[in-house]
């Protein structure tokens, strides 16, 4: 569904801070990009989104390049939802108002009855619905912008640290959230993470970057089991809290 082959990317004249990277997703599967602060994680996200366009090497989807396919053309015609990083509710709109949003291209009737779907998926969402934004939790507003892009069905959603800034009771809620949309509808799902022992409860695979480039791939639960990996890359042992029964239960 996404395949990255040797891309190449930067800002400006500066120099590349993804120095040929290679990455695959498929339908059904959550991919976690892991690494280091400032080492290109959300950079190989834009790229693959459509933000910055590659120096060199391709992003393709579905089989077709689209390294130079804009974002808004990769949501309407390659059914891509991004979620960014930073907050992104409008806070003065109701919750009703942001999810439509997010629909805005599709014909009345399938809008609706994909509104009144995700309603019954997210009865946090669904019990406030005419509340404005600002009224809702960190985890709410973060599970606003899911239902936000996904009431457009996309095949791929590629979300920004969806865990940025929530409290780890909530950050538990997302991820939960994020599994179940994969076990429900089988979408490629690709995830910038921080929280790297979360991403990898909930992942299928994984790539932690360092410099740029791809230090480390493999399945999920390999790497949290790595003891290596765990050492360099994930800031030594485990937290020693067990799994939220949740988390546990889509493990
Ligand atoms: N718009 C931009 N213009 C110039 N440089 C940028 C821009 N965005 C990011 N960078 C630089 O690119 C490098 C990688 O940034 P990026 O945000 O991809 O890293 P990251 O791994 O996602 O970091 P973090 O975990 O801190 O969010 C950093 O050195 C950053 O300063």
């Amino acid at each position: 569904m996404i395949r990255v082959n040797n891309v190449r990317a930067g800002y400006g004249d500066g120099p590349d801070i993804l120095q040929g990277i290679d990455l695959t997703a498929s339908g059904g599967e959550i991919v976690t990009i892991l690494g280091p602060n400032g080492c290109g994680k959300s950079t190989l996200l834009k790229c693959i989104a459509g933000f910055v366009r590659p120096r060199g090497g391709a992003v393709e989807m579905e089989g077709r390049d689209v390294s130079a396919v804009a974002v808004h053309d990769k949501v309407k015609h390659h059914r891509m939802g991004f979620v960014p990083q930073t907050d992104n509710v409008f806070s003065t709109l109701t919750v009703a108002d942001n999810v439509l949003l997010g629909a805005r291209h599709l014909p009345v009737p399938e809008r609706n009855e994909r509104y009144a779907e995700l309603m019954a998926q997210y009865p946090s969402l669904a019990s406030k619905q005419e509340r404005k934004a600002s009224a809702l939790s960190g985890g709410e507003r973060q599970i606003l912008s899911l239902a936000r892009a996904l009431i457009s069905t996309p095949k791929v959603l590629l979300l920004d640290e969806p865990s940025a800034g929530l409290s780890p009771l909530m950050m538990h809620e997302v991820f939960a959230a994020i599994a179940a949309i994969r076990d429900r509808t089988g979408m490629c799902i690709v995830m910038v993470e921080q929280n790297a022992f979360e991403a990898l409860s909930v992942a299928d695979r994984a790539y932690v970057l360092s410099l740029g480039k791809v230090a480390i791939e493999g399945r999920a639960a390999d790497l949290l089991a790595d003891p290596a990996m765990r050492h360099l890359y994930l800031g030594g042992e485990p937290p020693p809290a067990e799994p939220h029964p949740r988390l546990a239960a889509v493990s």
